[in-house]
């Protein structure tokens, strides 16, 4: 066992990095991507999410995905929930871990979940109390922790409003989205300055997506804060729909081969990791 400190990537590539995909993937090119990706030692993968197909056409077979992976130990599936319903359906797919989602700006508020901010966390609240009940894992996350494409610059204050929110509702941990890739060094430890007012670098993780080549500058700002869990992408797959430019997830074999150069450990097995990226990447061109 190396004496290297332990980074954990959580895998988003089957969620959020195919849910912008404008082509239909079919179900068991999904499933094929997940059962990959689960013989490379991730601890945990977003597998889909259960929102409404007029929403995010390309998970409308979340419940398929679900019931056709081929789960392994040691690895928890985890998904996306807007709202109870989709709470309920998760549960009963047997997700290890839901992730509920608000936003730090007010126009991404409402262009993805049609709802202002305090609309969308008195919606999440009961499926946190759902989650509590039933022992499922809960995870949060804040989009738009920089900049927003509606709204432009997002105050520090404003993000560290909402972690609050969602750790009072009983996320273990928050996973904070650059969603538009914008963000630069400079302003992700500003953001991370107010939130670690509020909770510990223990239970935060960075997202960030790779629009503007700074992903990795961004994953670098957030270890000097303490963050040792980041989201990526198989393949840099990925973008939101209702964030207008957005580009792909940093990618997980690049982030991989990043912290290593820096001196951490993933533990995960690189060779899968590239035929998983290939496999992604075809199933965007095919
Ligand atoms: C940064 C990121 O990448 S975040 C991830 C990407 N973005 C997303 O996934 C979008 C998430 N947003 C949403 O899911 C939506 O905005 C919601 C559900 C939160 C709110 O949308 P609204 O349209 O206001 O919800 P509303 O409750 O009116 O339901 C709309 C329809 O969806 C159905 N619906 C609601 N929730 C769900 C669900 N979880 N699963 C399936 N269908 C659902 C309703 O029954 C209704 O159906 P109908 O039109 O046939 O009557
Ligand atoms: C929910 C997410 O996918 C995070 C983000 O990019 O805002």
């Amino acid at each position: 066992m190396s004496c290297r400190m332990f980074v954990e990537i959580f895998e988003v590539g089957p969620r959020d990095g195919l849910q912008n995909e404008p082509r239909q993937i079919a179900t068991e090119d999904k499933i094929a991507l997940v059962d990959l990706l689960s013989t490379a030692g991730f601890r945990r993968i977003e597998v889909t999410s259960f929102v409404p197909a007029k929403w995010v056409p390309q998970m409308a077979d979340a419940a398929q995905v679900m019931a056709g992976i081929a789960r392994r130990a040691g690895t928890a599936y985890s998904v996306l929930t807007p709202n109870l319903r989709g709470y309920q359906a998760a549960r009963d797919a047997g997700a290890d871990e839901v992730a509920i989602f608000a936003s730090a700006s007010e126009g991404f508020s409402r262009a993805n979940l049609n709802a202002t901010i305090a609309e969308s966390l008195e919606r999440l609240a009961p499926v946190a109390q759902a989650a509590r009940a039933d022992g499922v894992a809960l995870r949060g996350y804040v989009s738009v922790v920089t900049d927003c494409p509606f709204d432009g610059a997002v105050p520090p204050q404003a993000v560290a409003q909402v972690v609050a929110a969602l750790r009072d509702m009983g996320c273990h941990e928050i996973s904070l989205g650059d969603t538009i890739g914008q963000g630069r060094p400079e302003t992700v430890d500003a953001m991370l300055s107010a939130v670690l007012d509020e909770l510990p670098a223990t239970a935060l993780a960075g997202h960030f997506h790779d629009t503007a080549g700074r992903a990795l500058q961004n994953v670098e700002a957030s270890l000097a804060r303490g963050l040792r869990v980041f989201d990526a992408a198989v393949g840099g797959l990925g973008g939101c729909p209702y964030a207008p430019g957005a580009k792909g997830n940093v990618a997980t074999e690049a982030l991989a081969a990043h912290l290593a150069a820096l001196g951490y450990r993933t533990d995960l097995d690189m060779a899968v990791i590239a035929r998983a990226a290939d496999m992604a990447r075809n199933l965007r061109s095919a």
